[in-house]
């Protein structure tokens, strides 16, 4: 059942109540109310994600940035870009931001996984323990324009009958998508081909895949929330409501306060407590999940104390470590005929129409068909920030025609995706309505600095093959006269934004360890009755976007909480 207002739900007590029905929170919401007997409440601050055209046609992704679906938070200013803030977008809407994300599906390496087994002890979290739950997640699909995929990627490695479409581009644009292979094709190194960019090592030129089926979003949302689970009748999502606290109830014992009650506000400000007879999930996301925490007590004690919040849970690295892929853009002039709708808006109202009657042409797609991982050379002066030789330090995404101006052109997309540098999130009042206090602390590290140059004479030397003769015209003047290194760090430091995948602020650590928020099962540290499942958990980032990292720790952490209570056959 959906609840589209506070006041439309009267039982206060579930077996489950979830915080934050984005990316992880549907997933568990799917999962545990799989089992009848269970009564579960998904609590989310935004909206339905029905009806929202921008949400489900894939090219109009960027128009939720700065939208009410959109939390709309901002960095603090950032030293690198020499006190410029960067605006840092999370959905809010239910789904959260897999409803409002650029849909590129990248699950990470073998690395990445392998090392947070390391770093946890729990192998449970490795490559090849995580595989299946990657699987799980995944409907791979085919494109809508229903040509040969054969040598695009690799069927073997993806699942077919999981949760979220997956797809690959679902349109080519002819020539751009040919010359970038040829490019791949002429160069070799770091360029060489790569058949499949989710098979655990994607550094190379691999075609993109994106949560995209039937040529329209596949969000958490649209994939774990159908109609048909929404009525369940022990599924109960309350939208519009915030929460802001957690509560401990009388319940002490020697293991530890039990953490049981939710404090919501709903619309006119009417407030509510929520008991979890079970359990209470926090889902609210990398800011939401520790923003709720540290409202509640969690966190150092002498930063709570210094806003006025009486400290009940003293776990000093909540809010720390937060980690997030830095982005900037480099511009080429082109010369090609290729069309770009969204730059004519006769060509929009006619693409918006084929998208409407057949959910093909340009608005099926993201925005770009292919995806560049690269590492630094080996001979680099820095301790290498990645997990391992088969995780890359950046992304280079090339996408044609990616602004609304007349001018083919193409823009290199960089992400720094195996980062150094380590952020934070505090607050500065005790009012939980207060936005939190965001610093990702970009390019503090001199190895993320090292990485952006390296990733944009790389950039140049792609756009230099032959096979861009005549097509590639020039680089724009943004950039185009950086060459040394201090230039390249003034051009960047004067562009860069975010890829909007913060993680790690309520990370892993071993059990027992001092150090950290949750255990390797995701149970906050310290008390009984509370779990995290969401981004903020991960111990490293993933050398790739984030979503689908999420969606297997989500799935993984929905067969702990079955088995924990006993459900072994569910
Ligand atoms: C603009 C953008 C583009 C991105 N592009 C990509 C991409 O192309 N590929 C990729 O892999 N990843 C991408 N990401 C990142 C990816 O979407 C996230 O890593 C992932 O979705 C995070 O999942 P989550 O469950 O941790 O949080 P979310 O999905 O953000 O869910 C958190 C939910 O909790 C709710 N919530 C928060 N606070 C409260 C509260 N106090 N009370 C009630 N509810 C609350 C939120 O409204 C939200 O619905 C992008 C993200 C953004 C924002």
């Amino acid at each position: 059942t959906v609840y589209q207002q506070l006041s439309d739900l009267s039982e206060k007590k579930f077996d489950f109540v979830i915080v934050g029905g984005g990316t992880a929170g549907a997933v568990l919401a799917n999962r545990l109310s799989e089992v009848k007997k269970f009564q579960v409440l998904v609590i989310e601050a935004g909206p339905s994600d029905e009806g929202v055209l921008d949400s489900q046609v894939p090219l109009f992704a960027l128009n939720l940035q700065n939208s009410p679906y959109d939390w709309n938070f901002t960095t603090t200013p950032q030293k690198f870009a020499n006190g410029r803030r960067v605006p840092y977008a999370r959905g809010h809407i239910l789904g959260g931001s897999s409803s409002i994300n650029l849909m590129v599906y990248a699950r990470g390496t073998v690395d990445d996984y392998d090392r947070w087994a390391r770093v946890t002890g729990d192998p449970g979290w490795s490559w090849d323990e995580m595989f299946p739950y990657l699987i799980k997640v995944e409907r791979f699909v085919p494109p809508t324009d229903g040509r040969n995929i054969t040598g695009e990627f690799n069927p073997v490695i993806h699942g077919y009958d999981g949760m979220t479409r997956i797809s690959l581009p679902n349109r080519l644009e002819l020539p751009f998508d040919t010359n970038v292979r040829a490019a791949a094709d002429e160069l070799g190194g770091n360029f060489e081909y790569k058949l499949d960019l989710n098979g655990g090592n994607p550094l190379g030129t691999t075609w993109s895949q994106a949560t995209i089926g039937g040529g329209q979003r596949s969000s958490a949302a649209t994939s774990y929330l159908t109609r048909e689970v929404l009525e369940r009748r022990n599924l109960h999502v309350l939208l519009n409501t915030r929460t802001t606290r957690v509560q401990r109830s009388s319940n002490f014992r020697s293991d530890g306060p039990e953490f049981d009650y939710v404090e919501v506000f709903g619309n006119g400000n009417k407030s509510r407590i929520f008991q979890a007879t079970k359990e209470v999930i926090l889902s609210a996301g990398s800011i939401g999940s520790p923003h709720i925490l540290f409202h509640s007590g969690f966190g150092d004690a002498k930063e709570l104390q210094s806003v006025g919040i009486n400290p009940l849970v003293n776990l000093p690295s909540l809010g720390k470590n937060l980690t997030d892929h830095p982005s900037f853009q480099v511009d080429f002039a082109a010369n090609t005929t290729e069309l770009n709708v969204l730059a004519n808006s006769t060509l929009l109202a006619e693409a918006l129409e084929q998208w409407n009657n057949s959910r093909t042409g340009p608005l099926s797609n993201i925005a770009n068909n292919n995806l560049i991982w690269g590492r630094l050379p080996t001979n680099s002066s820095f301790d290498d920030p990645s997990a391992g030789a088969s995780s890359p330090h950046w992304e280079f995404i090339p996408v044609l025609n990616l602004r609304p101006i007349p001018d083919p052109h193409v823009v290199a997309i960089v992400s720094i995706v195996s980062p150094a540098s380590r952020g934070t999130l505090t607050i500065n009042s005790s009012d939980p309505f207060d936005s939190p206090i965001i610093d990702p602390a970009f390019f503090t590290a001199p190895a993320d600095v090292a990485a952006a140059r390296d990733a944009i004479r790389n950039i140049r030397k792609f756009f230099a093959a032959k096979t861009w003769e005549g097509y590639i015209i020039s680089e724009a003047v943004a950039s185009a006269h950086a060459e040394s290194d201090d230039e390249l760090d003034t051009f960047i430091s004067g562009n860069f934004a975010t890829t909007w995948h913060p993680v790690s602020t309520a990370m892993m650590s071993p059990k027992g360890a001092d150090y950290g928020v949750v255990d390797p099962d995701l149970k906050v540290k310290g008390i009984r009755g509370l779990r995290i499942v969401d981004a903020s958990v991960m111990p490293f980032i993933t050398a790739g976007n984030t979503q689908a990292a999420v969606y297997a720790i989500a799935e993984r952490a929905a067969d702990f909480i079955k088995h924990d209570w006993a459900c072994r056959k569910c």
